[in-house]
């Protein structure tokens, strides 16, 4: 690659003698281009663009900087993308109509194919005259490609990008791609696609998004575990028996039953969402908060997974999951599975950290359960410390207490941070504004790194091997109800004790 087609990140120099201190990036100013590519599909209407209006809300993305481009082949006008996207921004946007219209005014639409230079020569004209136009005072031009489209097409469009619509400003600034998941269907194909867009562009250009790194409780993982005396030294396999990180919609495929089905919720969410939460749960102090020291600690905590043992999943489908006309009558597709992984290592050898996610169930929501082990002669049950991702974000820690009275008797409380109580009036951001914005600023500590993607896939590819050949079957499950009897039975073999008689209710205001 030539120089001067691209420009590295302008950054400050991180300071590694303090993990607390956060590492800052110099801030980037001149003329910032968003290109979202597939603007007329599902993601870039009910995430990109809200996002990206809310960054504009808030301030990150100044008018007299930003221009926005929709590119897609469906044959609308600029105005049809505004309409289409327009009742996405949010319950509070009709409060704030002036801000959605100078918003939606900042955006252009072009229509153009994937494979060929026409669309992609006439979406570079548009981006050059805005440049032109902005004629910022550093001269440089900042280029964000988001990918919202489906993986099939990714090649091509990279090879038309840089191509055709690299920055070419002398003066600085750069031009990132931005990639959805998955990266992938197996290790060979993501492999294959790595090097495709890997001939392309160098690794800070690519931004492998995973829109659980921007979760508030995700994010918080780190500082938590490594920041509290509470956490430090019982952060291992002398007092924690088992971990637990779970995903459950109480919805079925909704609409995406063709997309789905060719994947499965293995692919859809967890070799990549619970598996990424997984390292921060799992991963060693990193030297400091650069990007790399992080991924290099979550490369090493992918690469001692064990390999998986069938005894150690359950797999399910939903009964009514083949009803969806866009799905195969005998589709093998698991909506469900619970698995369990075990990393070889000090820390954590002989812990189990149970996976599970499943569609179509009794409820919503997505939390992290590391269950400790038991106090000798204490049978109230065991302390468990829960981190709830969504909703009603929260940690709680259970604990046996003294039961408030004249007697002595024992019982279960904890002790509660729940978000919404605790910070009241504070606005937790989109996952998608966040990382949007670590894309504009440079930041690629929560993307996901080339050889973290291949061990990733590592890990699973050969459960998913077997259950696209049908070696592995699913069970059926009754929609609304909490996945197949079977994973709780695997549940409880694997260690988890549960405790009877206590439920955490979020507390209200
Ligand atoms: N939707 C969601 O909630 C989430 C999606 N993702 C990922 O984001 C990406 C986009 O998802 P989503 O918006 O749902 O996808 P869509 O199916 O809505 O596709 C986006 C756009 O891509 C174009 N397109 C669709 N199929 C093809 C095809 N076979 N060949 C070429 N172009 C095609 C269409 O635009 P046109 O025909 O106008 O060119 C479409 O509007 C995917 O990688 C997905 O896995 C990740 C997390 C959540
Ligand atoms: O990536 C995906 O995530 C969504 C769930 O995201 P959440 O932030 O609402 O938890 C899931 O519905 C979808 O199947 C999957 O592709």
């Amino acid at each position: 690659m030539g120089s001067g087609q691209w420009m590295v990140e302008k950054r400050s120099s991180f300071r590694s003698d303090s993990f607390s201190k956060e590492y800052e990036t110099v801030p980037e100013t001149g003329c910032l281009s968003i290109i979202v590519l597939g603007a007329s599909g599902d993601l870039a209407k009910k995430k990109t663009f809200p996002a990206l209006y809310n960054l504009y809300r808030r301030g990150f993305l100044p008018s007299n900087e930003v221009y926005i481009f929709g590119y897609a082949r469906t044959k609308i006008s600029d105005d049809d993308l505004r309409n289409r996207i327009r009742g996405y921004f949010g319950e509070d946007a009709s409060e704030h109509s002036e801000d959605v219209s100078k918003f939606l005014q900042l955006i252009k639409y072009v229509s153009g194919s994937y494979d060929t230079e026409d669309g992609f020569r006439l979406l570079d004209k548009e981006i050059s005259e805005h440049e032109v136009s902005k004629n910022s005072a550093e001269g440089s031009s900042r280029r964000l490609f988001y990918l919202a489209l489906p993986p099939s097409v990714y090649p091509p469009v990279c090879r038309m990008i840089r191509k055709c619509c690299m920055n070419r400003s002398d003066l600085g600034g750069w031009t990132r791609i931005v990639i959805e998941k998955p990266f992938g269907k197996d290790l060979e194909s993501a492999e294959k696609l790595s090097a495709q867009i890997g001939e392309l562009f160098e690794e800070p250009q690519l931004y492998r998004i995973d829109h659980y790194l921007g979760k508030e409780l995700v994010q918080n993982l780190l500082v938590l575990r490594f920041a509290n005396r509470f956490f430090l030294p019982l952060w291992n396999r002398d007092n924690i028996d088992n971990v637990q990180i779970v995903f459950r919609e109480d919805f079925g495929t909704e609409g995406r039953g063709g997309y789905f089905d060719e994947y499965g919720i293995i692919r859809d969410i967890i070799q990549n969402h619970l598996l990424q939460v997984l390292c921060l749960v799992a991963m060693e102090k990193p030297v400091s908060l650069k990007p790399e020291h992080i991924r290099d600690e979550k490369v090493k905590v992918l690469q001692s997974v064990l390999p998986i043992k069938d005894e150690e999943v359950v797999l399910g489908q939903y009964e009514g999951y083949r009803d969806d006309p866009t799905v195969p009558d005998h589709s093998n597709t698991p909506t469900f599975a619970t698995v369990v992984l075990r990393i070889h290592n000090e820390r954590w050898e002989g812990v189990p950290f149970i996976l599970k996610a499943g569609k179509a169930l009794n409820s919503r929501k997505a939390e992290i359960r590391v269950q400790f082990k038991d106090v000798p002669g204490q049978k109230q049950g065991r302390n468990e410390f829960v981190i709830r991702l969504q909703p009603s974000e929260a940690m709680y820690m259970k604990l046996t207490v003294k039961q408030p009275g004249l007697e002595m008797s024992t019982v279960q409380s904890e002790l509660d941070l729940s978000y919404k109580q605790r910070y009241q009036g504070v606005a937790i951001p989109e996952a998608y504004e966040r990382l949007i914005l670590d894309t504009i600023r440079g930041d690629q500590q929560h993307f996901v790194r080339r050889d973290e993607l291949k061990a990733a896939w590592e890990i699973f590819t050969p459960l998913l091997h077997r259950i696209d050949d049908g070696e592995m079957k699913p069970l059926q499950y009754q929609p609304g109800s909490r996945g197949p009897v079977k994973a709780d039975e695997l549940l409880a073999k694997a260690g988890y004790v549960q405790t009877h008689g206590y439920i955490w209710i979020p507390p209200t205001l």
